[in-house]
């Protein structure tokens, strides 16, 4: 495929598109450290590419794609329709992360369980959870910096559609909550405003910050969903490092699902690092894993040692999607670039490994049987 062919990534990949975005507050609040003007301005970049994850999914859900009453809860007044490039590759991500999730959570669908999302942003995977696992024993963690925390909690105060679910009582409505909250705590969800490289404290003098709820003794499945990916590499390898070590200690099971692009060097991945440097965005853990190889053995480095997995989202879309969903896809809308999506969808990859001492653990159980990629 010729450089000229290939899609404008700066659109396509969900990584923000500058302007102005929804109110949120500036800057990077507390809970993390302090930082420069640069690196401000950077922090802003990063935390509005939510606005454009935002916007995907609203148009996926509108189109059918995905089935999700709460993403226009949580997306932004206006809504474009996004090109069917953007659409199929907003469903393979989404339907990949949820497939993972559903199977941890139908095993041993009694035992207590917790999942945490790094860098939630708008994701709306915690409402659509509690309606398809309604007695699932969950508690849900979400992390993002203040500004997209507050803009979160103002949307979960105004709709009775998301403030009921987010406790076991019924909470007050709407929430109770101080001016200016940007963090929330239930027995069931947890949202808190921290950034993520304050976790990064190498020192056993700065333990991390405390992250209430967050129960040590529960199996654990952290996500990230396009977060990490904008952190240093040995940030992100420190962050990772406090849950294995700090927060949820062995023998606990714990699992991290990654969602990341890989393959920078080529055409297409020159562009969009490119195109995103023209943005001020950086991608460095890209850069460091290029490869779904290396994505492997990022999982194996940070500890998760029973077992590392990846698959690029082509494979994922033709090996994990039931035949007569896939015919469902298609009828949704005209699809002339088969070849530009099958590019894309190999530049992103799920990851995936856990620490569950051994076969009987609970991670073994749910992901035993899902389709490997060779070599994945
Ligand atoms: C592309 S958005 C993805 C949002 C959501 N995971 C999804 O896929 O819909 C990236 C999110 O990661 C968050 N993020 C990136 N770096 C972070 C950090 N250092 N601390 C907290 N959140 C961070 C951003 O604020 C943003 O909400």
């Amino acid at each position: 495929m010729a450089s000229s062919e290939i899609p404008n990534l700066r659109t396509l990949l969900g990584h923000g598109r500058g302007g102005p975005s929804r109110g949120r507050g500036r800057g990077s609040g507390h809970g993390g450290a302090s930082h420069g003007g640069g690196e401000a301005l950077n922090d802003q970049a990063v935390q509005k590419t939510d606005d454009d994850a935002a916007s995907f999914r609203l148009s996926s859900v509108e189109l059918g794609y995905l089935d999700d009453p709460y993403a226009k809860y949580l997306a932004a007044q206006s809504r474009p329709r996004r090109p069917p490039l953007i659409n199929r590759g907003t469903y393979v991500r989404t339907t990949a992360i949820d497939l993972l999730i559903h199977k941890f959570l139908s095993t041993s669908p009694e035992q207590p369980k917790q999942i945490v999302s790094l860098g939630a942003g708008t994701d709306t995977r915690y409402f659509r959870l509690r309606d398809a696992h309604p007695n699932a024993q969950l508690v849900y963690h979400e992390l993002d910096f203040p500004a997209n925390t507050m803009t979160k909690l103002a949307a979960l105060q105004k709709h009775p559609q998301l403030h009921s679910k987010v406790s076991p009582q019924p909470p007050p409505n709407p929430l109770s909550l101080t001016p200016g909250a940007t963090s929330f705590h239930s027995p069931t969800y947890n949202l808190h405003a921290v950034d993520l490289r304050s976790l990064a404290t190498t020192s056993k003098a700065t333990p991390p910050p405390p992250l209430p709820n967050l129960d040590p003794s529960l199996p654990t499945l952290i996500f990230s969903e396009m977060c990490l990916v904008y952190l240093q590499p040995s940030i992100a390898s420190a962050v990772i490092s406090a849950f294995l070590t700090t927060y949820i200690t062995a023998p606990t099971p714990i699992s991290l699902i990654l969602y990341e692009p890989i393959l920078p060097h080529d055409a297409f991945g020159r562009m969009m690092t490119s195109n995103l440097a023209h943005r001020n965005i950086s991608l460095p853990t890209l850069m460091e894993y290029p490869t779904l190889s290396d994505q492997r053995k990022r999982l194996r480095s940070y500890g998760f040692c029973d077992v590392s997995r990846a698959a690029d989202t082509e494979f994922i879309w033709r090996e994990w999607v039931a035949e007569e969903e896939k015919e469902r896809i298609a009828a949704l809308e005209m699809l002339d670039e088969q070849e530009e999506l099958n590019m894309l969808l190999r530049h992103y990859c799920v990851a995936w490994g856990w620490r569950d001492g051994g076969a009987e653990g609970v991670f073994s159980r749910a992901w035993e049987g899902v389709v490997e990629m060779d070599g994945g």
